[in-house]
């Protein structure tokens, strides 16, 4: 699948959303991907991450386990998964922190790699890494459906992206006056209390 395929995917459910985000990162952007309206279509979830498992068998050869963080990651994650065969576990915050909780774990020599469903700045994925490396295994690389930082974000292990795009995305104190213009909505869930 090209970038371009990917895009459509979202634009056919209205999920290339245009206003004023705030993303994870606290940084602003007038573009938003609202994942949850494409992953809501099993069909089209299905598509997207056997495309990315091709992509990660390429990249990585054998996985045994694939972290989705949650909330983003929870569906592509474990969608990838199945396409690979292999395990699926997920990260979640605790007090804002993410974690491996309930009784995952990884056994020494197991292959992990991390599925997002978007990279910005590349700190969700890190977080992850982070959070993963304090269990056996061998977390290998991360990969997402969608790369916002069109190859530029370094998560620190190789990144894998169905599709790479340059979306605008500004510090919140030097926003461009259209920007300025427009209540900010956050929709992910870093934060939420
Ligand atoms: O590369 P980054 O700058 O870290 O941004 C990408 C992260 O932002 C989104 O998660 P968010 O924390 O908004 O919550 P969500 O998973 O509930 O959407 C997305 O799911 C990634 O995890
Ligand atoms: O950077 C983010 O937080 C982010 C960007 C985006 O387009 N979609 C999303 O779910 N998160
Ligand atoms: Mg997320």
């Amino acid at each position: 699948m090209k970038t371009e395929d990917v895009l459509n995917e979202f634009r056919k459910v209205d999920a290339l959303l245009e206003g004023h985000f705030i993303l994870s990162s606290g940084r602003r952007s007038p573009v938003f991907l609202q994942k949850a309206l494409v992953f809501s279509h099993p069909e089209t979830s299905e598509k997207l991450c056997a495309a990315l498992a091709e992509k990660l068998k390429a990249q990585f050869g054998q996985i045994d386990v694939v972290c989705g963080p949650a909330v983003g990651g929870l569906i592509p994650g474990y969608e990838t998964a199945r396409a690979l065969g292999c395990r699926a576990i997920f990260t979640e915050r605790q007090d804002g922190k993410m974690t491996l909780r309930r009784g995952f774990d990884i056994k020494k020599g197991e292959r992990v790699v991390v599925v997002e469903d978007i990279v910005t700045t590349g700190l969700s994925m890190r977080e992850t890494f982070d959070a993963l490396n304090l269990f056996d295994g061998d977390v290998i690389g991360g990969a997402c459906v969608v790369d916002r930082s069109n190859g530029k974000t370094d998560v620190g292990l190789p990144l894998v992206s169905l599709a790479a795009v340059d979306f605008p995305d500004y510090d919140a104190n030097d926003l461009p006056t259209e920007l300025e213009a427009i209540p900010a909505i956050k929709p992910g869930s870093r934060g939420l209390k």
